[in-house]
Parts: structure tokens; sequence; C-alpha cells
């Protein structure tokens, strides 16, 4: 697993703007070496923010939409197109924008869907189609993913797992549902610690006020239990991207970042 790495941006609007800049750089290098990307989306206001920047982004163009798998790392268990579902939101801030393989958009499942209100049964349902979708060289029954991102919760909670919920205790299964979430709804259905891990890369996104707590606890040796984000780790590489408000509460070593 990598060791977290933090670049800091002005403020929340250019950290959307890096970051999709960057999210556009990765996909179009991962579809140039292997043909194909995947990326796992988050919801919440700062991976809504990239979204909308992608969507503004001229060079949006230069990915091929066709051959990027999307997947999301938490959803909100409400019934298909309710506003509150992440997907909803990513639909308006970018998806409906872009000529994607509707094939390769792998929303989590509705709870008007076919498994109804069960929503450990719609949690094995994703688990399957992640499972169908990973080669034998791949971690955790899930794909490779190339960006996995992730908002962080002031809380530090990430994708649906919520600090001391059975949900981040879990260490077999790739995706669980969630009951009695502090943040409502109160039922989710949620990746796991080893599904997130078992990514490339691992993006957390984290600008505001309100996330400098979180960042700073997650960063500074917390237990994964306590803190869900601080056990969100990449194979390859871990990247923390904040604004300077998320970033405010940093211990000295880590921001401004010490030299080598
Ligand atoms: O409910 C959720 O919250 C987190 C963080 O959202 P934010 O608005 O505080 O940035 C998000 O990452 C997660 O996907 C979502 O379901």
């Amino acid at each position: 697993m990598s060791t977290p790495q933090l670049v800091v941006h002005r403020d929340k609007d250019l950290m959307a703007q890096a970051a999709a800049a960057r999210l556009i750089t990765k996909v179009v290098d991962a579809q140039a070496s292997r043909g194909h990307a995947s990326v796992v989306l988050t919801g919440g206001r700062n991976g809504n923010g990239l979204l909308a920047a992608l969507a503004a982004a001229p060079a949006r163009d230069a990915v091929d939409w066709s051959r990027l798998d999307l997947w999301w790392g938490d959803e909100r268990f409400l019934p298909e197109g309710d506003p509150e579902r992440n997907v909803t939101q990513a639909r308006e801030a970018l998806l409906d924008a872009v000529p994607l393989d509707p094939k390769r958009v792998h929303a989590m499942p509705a709870s008007d869907g076919p498994w109804g209100a069960d929503v450990e049964a719609a949690a094995e349902a994703y688990a399957a189609e992640l499972a169908s979708a990973a080669g034998p060289e791949n971690h955790a029954s899930v794909p490779s993913f190339d960006v996995l991102m992730l908002g962080v919760g002031p809380d530090t909670h990430v994708a649906s797992l919520f600090p001391e919920l059975p949900a981040v205790r879990e260490t077999e299964r790739t995706v669980v549902g969630v009951r009695g979430a502090p943040k409502p709804p109160p039922v989710r259905v949620t990746l796991t610690l080893p599904a997130i891990r078992a990514a490339r890369e691992v993006w957390l996104l984290a600008a505001g006020e309100d996330k400098a707590e979180a960042a700073a606890i997650a960063l500074s040796g917390a237990g994964e239990i306590q803190a869900p984000a601080a056990g969100a780790l990449g194979r390859a590489r871990t990247l923390w991207l904040l604004d300077a408000a998320a970033a405010s509460q940093l211990p000295r070593a880590l921001y401004p970042p010490a030299s080598p």
C-alpha cells in the first residue's frame, strides 16, 4: 500500500479544476496504454464539484468516453432518480453531457430496483457485478480501478464507511449494505476497505473548513475504524487533494510538505 501524498490548492474551485485536469490525463493515459480505463466516482460536494469542473473543461474531449467504465464508491439507497442519489447528481453534473457507453455505467442499485428494500441483496448484486468485471490478475474480486475517488466527510467517513459502524470493519466482502448511517439517508450501499485498497490510485477530496479536522485526524496516524479515511489507500498511489481551508489544521510536518 502507498503512503499518502498531499496536494494543497488555493481554494475549492481551483482544487476541482486541477483534479478534473488530473483525471483527464489519467484516463487518457490508461486508454492509450490498455485501451480502456476504469474510474470509481464519489458523491458529495467535492465529488460533484470535480465532475462539474470536468464538464466545463475543453480537454474533456480528449477522453474516449465510450471506453470508460464508471463505478461508484457508495450510494444512498433511495428510489431510482431520487435527487439525493449520487448517480442522479453525477448525471446532472457530467454524465448526461458526455457520450458514455450505458453498459459501462455501473450505478449501484436503487431501493425500488429488483431487490426492493433488501439492501444486503442489493450490495451482493453489486459485488457480483464487480467480480464479473474483474480479471484473474485483479485483487479482491474487483477490477483494478485506475482511479478511485472518495470525498472525505467532516466525521472522516469515506464512501459510506462511517466511524465505528460494522461496514468499516468488513474484511472479506467487497460491497456491503449500511443501516443507521449518521448522515441521511440512513440506508446505503458501500464499497468496503478491501475493495477500495484494490484500486491502483485512491484520491481523497477534501475542500472547505468543515473538512479540516477530519483531514488532520486521518493524516495523523488515526486508526481506520475510528477514522475510515485513514484506511483508504491505493496500491500505487494515495493522493489527498485539499484546498487551503481543509489543510489548515494539518500538522506542520505535513503542511507545507516537508522537504526531502
Ligand atoms: O454522503 C456522502 O458524503 C460523502 C462526503 O460528502 P461531502 O458533501 O461532505 O463532501 C461522500 O463522499 C459520499 O459519497 C456520500 O454518499
